[in-house]
């Protein structure tokens, strides 16, 4: 293991890609003549493997994480899950967007239900579920409120049980915990990783925290600024279970704190992304 965090010679694991993007590119269509926000970029990310993509406002990574997740098409290039191209979101993925979306009719439990009901799973097992997971993230006896009678983070707290529900293979979360105060957020990175070690899911994680990514991931990718590309692909080798306190997380951060700093500073050269 090294002591800091190193460029990524990749990694695939016997379950094999995940998420293919060869040469995506996206332009938008505004009225003011079109935006290209992202692209060209190649991204392979291996079954079970946790991705985080970092890079400055505005550089494309919800853009990119809309593509991954079958909500946005290709402008140019193409992107595919298990091998199929992606032209709508796949059954076997779980989204957490910025905004929690849920449903101000349905109560939390409900909202956290969503999936199995739509999938028509058995209810009794699912409520089960639902109610570990929402204890989980500090919610027990929140089950049959209304979701605008929480806070912002609590409403997030449930769109991320919501996700997990069904234990997908897939998850796609957009700074899922943005809103969150500074302990929960923590809190709920650990809850992450505990589930991430337990079921291992293929995640792409889009987040504006260093510290966050380098505890969670093991890729870190950084974006240039806009049009996105990928201008660095750091393999984070500390082992799990990791801490925030952890002295060689604390090393690692650093190390990637000046090192994506200096990727982002204007004029920087670019370090060689894996393909
Ligand atoms: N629907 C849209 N129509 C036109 N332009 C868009 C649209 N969505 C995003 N953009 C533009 O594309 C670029 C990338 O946006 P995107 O939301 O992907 O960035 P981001 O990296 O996620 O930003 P942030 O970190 O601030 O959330 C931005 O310049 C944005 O203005």
């Amino acid at each position: 293991m090294s002591s800091a965090a190193t460029l990524s010679a990749g990694k695939t694991d016997e379950r094999g890609v995940a998420i293919q993007m060869d040469a995506v590119t996206i332009r938008y269509n505004t009225r003011t003549g079109p935006v290209h926000a992202l692209g060209p970029i190649d991204l392979d990310i291996a079954a079970g493997e946790f991705v985080s993509i970092i890079g400055p406002s505005g550089c494309g990574k919800s853009t990119t994480s809309k593509v991954v997740s079958g909500l946005l098409k290709p402008s140019a290039g193409e992107a595919r899950v298990g091998g199929e191209r992606i032209t709508k979101p796949p059954q076997s993925m779980g989204i957490v967007f910025q905004d929690s979306l849920l449903m101000d009719w349905r109560t939390v439990l409900q909202n956290v239900l969503l999936p199995a009901d739509m999938r028509k799973r058995p209810k009794k097992e699912s409520v089960a579920t639902a109610m570990e997971l929402l204890a989980s993230a500090g919610l027990a006896g929140f089950e049959e409120k209304r979701p605008y009678e929480l806070s912002g983070g609590m409403r997030q707290r449930v769109a991320i049980c919501r996700a997990l529900l069904l234990e997908p293979e897939l998850l796609v979360m957009d700074e899922p915990f943005g809103a969150l105060d500074a302990l929960t957020r923590d809190r709920m990175g650990l809850e992450l990783q505990r589930i991430w070690m337990e079921r291992r899911p293929t995640v792409l994680l889009i987040t504006h925290s260093i510290s966050e990514a380098v505890l969670l991931s093991d890729r870190i990718i950084v974006m240039s600024g806009r049009p996105g590309t990928i201008i660095a692909d750091y393999q984070v080798e500390t082992p799990r279970p990791r801490e925030f306190a952890d002295p060689e997380h604390a090393t690692y951060r650093a190390d990637l704190i000046s090192k994506i700093r200096r990727l982002l500073e204007p004029g920087a050269a670019a370090e060689p992304a894996r393909g």
